[in-house]
C-alpha cells in the first residue's frame, strides 16, 4: 500500500523534518534523486532545465550543476529571477543560461527537458510561454522529467490545463493526489517516488498495489468446500438487460467463488446453458449481487428486501443503488460518478471534480463501502479512508464492465473479505487482467481472462 499525501501534508511532513533536523539540505537530497533519473532517462544528449522561482526551481537548478560535470546543460529561468543559490550553483557548474526564444530553438537540440517550474505550489495552467514551450515539447516527443509533479497541475486535485506532460516524474517521500487521479495521472509518466528522509503521518488516502491483492485473495484450502469459499446470490438483470445477468455470474465464477444461486428474472435456459454450475432460484448466501441490468424496475426495494432475506451482505449496484435500505453496514455500493451524483442530488461534474469527498459523503451517511467506478476507482469506506485500486488501461471503460466487477465483488465479499477489500481487490484485479491483455477485449472476455491473473497473483505471494 502506498500512501498518498496532499500538498498541506507534505508540506507538514517537512516542517516537522526541519524541526527535527535543522539545517540538513533536503534539497540537494531532492536535486541529487532527479539528477540520477534524468542520467537514467538519458545517458549523453544536451539537457534543459527550465527553472521556476520558487523551491521547485531550486531542485531543478541543484539537478542542472550536478548534471553540468558531464553533458551541456541549458538552463531557462522561465520567470527571469529564480533560486539565487541554485542559480549560483548552476553558474558555476558551467550552465548556459537562455531566454524563452532560446529555449524553444534549443528544444530539437536535447535529448531531455527537466520541468521544475513548480510542484507542490503548482496552480492549475501555464502562463503563454511556458504553455508553449510545454506544447512544443509534446509535439517533439522529447522525454520531460517533472520535478514533483508536471507543472500547471494542481498537486491535490490535479486539475490543470495545460500543463507539462512528463514521461518520468521524480516525487519526495510520498506519491501527492495527482500523480494517481486521472486524467492527470496520465501527465505524469512513470513516477518515482524518491525518500529523502521525510517522513509523512499515516494517510486517509492510499494506493493499493498487486502484493496488496495477493496478499488479501482468498486462496481455497484442502479444507474448503463451496459453502466454506463463500456462495453469491445473484438477483440481476431483467427482461431488456438479460446480458447484465450473464457478465455478473461470470465476474463471480472465474474470481473463484464456491457457488452461485441466480434468483432474477432471467430466463434458466440462458443461464444455464452458458454456465451449467448455477443452482436455479433463492436461498442462503454468503452475499447477494442487485442491481446490474434491472433498468428502471418498479420493484427495485421488493427484491432488495428479499435478497436481505438470503444474504448478510450484499453488492449494489446501477439501479438499486436507489432502493437502498437505511443504514447498510458492510456491504458494498458500486455507482460510477452518475449515479453517485444521484445519490447526493449533485451534478456529475460536482462528483468528477471532487470524486473522493463525494465517495466518503456516501460511505459516511449509508455505513457501507462504497466502490466510484471511473478511470481512477476510488474506494471509501464509512470512516473516511479511501483507498484506489490498482490501475489499469481504459479500453475496459465499456458496457458491462461494471457487471462483471460487481460480481467479482460478489465473489470476495462471499469469501469473508471485509467489504473494503472487496472492492479494492476486485477493481484491481479487473484492471489487471485488462493490462496483460492489452487490447479491446470485451468485458466477458476479460472476466475469462481472470483466472490467470489470480492464479499468478497468488503464486507470487
Ligand atoms: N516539501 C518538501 O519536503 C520538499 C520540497 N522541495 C521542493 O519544493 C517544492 C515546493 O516549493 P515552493 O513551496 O517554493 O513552491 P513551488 O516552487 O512548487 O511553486 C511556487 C512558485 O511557482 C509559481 N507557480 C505556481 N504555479 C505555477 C504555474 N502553473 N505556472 C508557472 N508558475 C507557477 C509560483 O508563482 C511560485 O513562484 C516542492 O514541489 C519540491 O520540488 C524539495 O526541495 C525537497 C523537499
Amino acid at each position: 500500500m502506498r500512501a498518498v499525501v496532499t500538498a498541506a501534508g507534505m508540506r507538514a511532513a517537512e516542517q516537522r523534518f526541519f524541526d527535527a533536523n535543522p539545517g540538513v539540505d533536503l534539497m540537494g537530497r531532492a536535486a541529487r534523486a532527479v539528477a540520477r533519473v534524468a542520467a537514467e532517462v538519458n545517458t549523453a544528449g544536451q539537457v534543459l532545465v527550465v527553472a521556476g522561482r520558487g523551491n521547485n526551481g531550486g531542485d531543478g537548478l541543484f539537478a542542472a550543476a550536478i548534471l553540468a560535470a558531464h553533458r551541456r546543460v541549458l538552463v531557462w529561468p522561465a520567470f527571469g529571477r529564480t533560486h539565487d543559490a541554485g542559480q549560483a550553483a548552476a553558474r558555476a557548474a558551467g550552465c548556459q543560461f537562455v531566454d524563452a526564444l532560446g529555449a524553444l530553438e534549443a528544444l530539437p537540440d536535447c535529448g531531455l527537458v527537466i520541468d521544475a517550474v513548480a510542484g507542490l505550489g503548482s496552480r492549475p495552467g501555464l502562463p503563454q510561454a511556458l504553455a508553449t514551450f510545454a506544447a512544443a515539447c509534446d509535439s517533439s516527443a522529447i522525454d520531460v522529467l517533472s520535478v514533483d509533479l508536471p507543472s500547471g497541475l494542481d498537486a491535490d486535485s490535479g486539475a490543470g490545463q495545460p500543463s507539462f506532460r512528463a514521461t518520468r516524474t521524480v516525487t519526495f517521500a510520498a506519491l501527492k493526489p495527482c500523480h494517481v487521479a486521472q486524467p492527470a495521472a496520465g501527465r505524469c509518466g512513470r513516477v518515482h517516488v524518491v525518500d529523502i528522509g521525510v517522513e509523512v503521518a499515516a494517510t486517509q488516502l492510499r494506493q493499493a498495489e498487486e502484493a496488496d491483492v495477493a496478499t488479501w485473495w482468498p486462496t481455497p484450502t484442502a479444507s474448503s468446500d463451496k459453502y466454506a469459499r463463500g456462495v453469491v446470490l445473484f438477483d440481476t438483470g431483467s427482461a431488456r438487460y438479460q446480458g447484465a445477468a450473464l457478465l455478473g455470474i461470470s465476474g463471480a465464477l472465474h474470481a473463484g467463488t464456491g457457488m452461485v444461486r441466480y434468483a432474477g428474472p432471467v430466463h434458466s435456459g440462458l443461464i444455464l446453458t452458458r454456465y451449467p454450475s448455477v443452482v436455479m432460484g433463492d436461498g442462503r448466501a454468503q452475499a447477494a449481487v442487485l442491481g446490474s441490468g434491472w433498468g428502471e424496475d418498479e420493484g427495485a426495494s421488493g427484491r432488495v428486501s428479499s435478497a436481505r432475506l438470503h444474504a448478510p451482505v450484499a453488492v449494489v449496484d446501477a439501479d438499486a443503488l436507489y432502493s437502498l435500505p437505511g443504514r447498510i453496514d458492510g456491504w458494498l455500493l458500486t455507482p460510477h460518478a452518475g449515479e453517485l451524483a444521484r445519490l447526493l442530488g449533485c451534478s456529475r461534474s460536482h462528483v468528477e471534480s471532487r470524486p473522493v469527498s463525494c465517495a466518503r459523503e456516501v460511505a459516511r451517511v449509508t455505513g457501507a463501502t462504497v466502490l466510484l467506478k471511473g478511470a481512477t476507482q476510488y474506494v471509501a469506506e464509512p470512516g473516511g479512508r479511501v483507498t484506489i485500486a490498482v490501475p489499469g488501461p481504459h479500453w475496459s471503460a465499456q458496457a458491462g464492465s461494471g457487471d462483471v466487477l460487481a460480481g467479482i465483488c460478489g465473489a470476495l465479499l462471499a469469501a469473508g473479505l471485509p467489504a473494503w477489500q472487496a472492492a479494492v481487490a476486485g477493481s484491481s484485479v479487473q484492471a489487471m487482467a485488462a493490462a496483460r491483455n492489452p487490447g479491446p477485449y470485451p468485458p466477458d472476455e476479460l472476466a475469462r481472462r481472470l483466472p490467470e491473473v489470480i492464479a499468478g497473483l497468488v503464486a507470487a505471494d
